[in-house]
């Protein structure tokens, strides 16, 4: 059954805290120092009041690409022209792109999605195109209500079917150039912060490129007067479709129980609006790193969450989020497989919380 959006809203209840408790419990028998991997230990936890059972596993690992264009890169707000975005959709069939070569490491499947790239792309990218790129957001909305909400229910019925077909931990990504603009514009707007402290670089700019940007952005939040009550109709406005994408990609985790990591400020972006959208949302959210953009860190503290990369990384793609996978592994094979104090005859030990 595919989704609307009153039943996905509907399915998404908090995460399991009975859970979340039982793990720690097991994480405290482990004959080790106590809490001593630190957000390894907390993540598993998160992932247990998320599946609902002490007894976490994951299955099949996947990172979910959305890739875009967006209308205000006729603004010059970016290094390159938006015929990139299509160029590296394309190279993700081929598994030639950064996010790829991190994938085969981590053994995460790459799926790249055309949520509305400028032209036609080959069959290896999943057709979800909503429409060929959105109207310049200077000009008046990026998209229709309709779309953006279009995005959202194409993201969320993608997770239902990767969850049918064994994936059970999600990362997200993005390749969409000028993403950096529409994310700084629904940043800026949902947490009440001045364009310029939450603009950056992108994937590099000038310092005059930087203040074209920063105008862009504020002549699209002038305007277009998003309500910063209302999500849907902050990212229709100066979203993107990449973005309502992803902002499907949370909430259908949220609905199916699937842990999804949060990738840098562009996914960040785009699970804040989520979150706002349906705050039992946040639970099921993982932090990865915390991008170099200016406001990374800043939406992430808004998201309450607490990154377990610090790598000065802003690649996007998915990249910091399939970099977590492995370390999240590591944890997970510690939690499944140590001995505990008990049956390795440790009596000694008194824990210290
Ligand atoms: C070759 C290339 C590969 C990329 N892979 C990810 N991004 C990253 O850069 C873009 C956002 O930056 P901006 O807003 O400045 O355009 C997104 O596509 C993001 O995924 C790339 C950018 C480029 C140029
Ligand atoms: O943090 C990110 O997601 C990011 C930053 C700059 C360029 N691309 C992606």
């Amino acid at each position: 059954m595919e989704w609307t959006l009153e039943r996905l809203l509907a399915a998404i209840q908090p995460a399991d805290r009975q859970a979340g408790e039982a793990a720690w419990k097991h994480w405290d028998a482990i004959a080790k120092p106590l809490r001593s991997l630190g957000l390894l230990e907390a993540d598993i936890v998160r992932i247990a009041a998320i599946q609902g059972t002490a007894d976490v596993q994951w299955g099949k690992k996947a990172v979910v690409v959305m890739c875009a264009d967006n209308g205000v890169v006729e603004e010059g707000v970016t290094q390159t022209g938006q015929e990139v975005t299509a160029i590296v959709s394309e190279n993700m069939t081929r598994h030639d792109t950064s996010v790829c070569c991190m994938s085969s490491v981590a053994g995460a499947d790459v799926i790249p999605v055309d949520m509305g790239v400028c032209r036609p792309l080959v069959s290896g990218v999943l057709d979800k195109c909503i429409r060929r790129g959105t109207w310049n957001m200077t000009k008046g909305p990026a998209m229709t209500r309709e779309e953006c909400i279009q995005g959202i229910l194409t993201g969320a019925n993608l997770v239902s079917e990767l969850k049918e077909r064994g994936y059970g931990l999600i990362a997200t990504g993005e390749m969409g150039i000028g993403n950096t603009t529409t994310s700084s514009a629904i940043v800026s707007v949902l947490l009440g912060c001045p364009v310029e402290e939450v603009t950056g670089r992108g994937a590099g700019l000038s310092t005059e490129g930087l203040a074209r940007k920063i105008s862009a952005i504020q002549r699209g939040v002038e305007v277009n007067r998003p309500d910063p009550a209302d999500p849907i109709d902050v990212v229709h406005k100066v979203g993107g479709f990449d973005i309502a994408g992803l902002m499907g990609v949370f909430l259908g985790c949220a609905a199916c129980r699937v842990p999804v990591l949060v990738d840098g400020f562009i996914s960040a972006a785009a699970a804040l609006a989520a979150v706002r959208l349906c705050p039992a949302a946040g639970d099921y959210l993982l932090a990865s790193h915390v991008s170099k953009e200016p406001a990374g860190e800043m939406v992430l503290q808004a998201l309450g969450l607490r990154p377990l990369i610090r790598a000065e990384m802003c690649l996007g793609e998915g990249s910091g989020a399939v970099a977590a996978m492995p370390l999240l592994e590591m944890g997970l094979a510690v939690y499944r497989s140590m001995t505990t104090f008990e049956a390795t005859n440790i009596e000694t030990y008194v824990p210290q919380t």
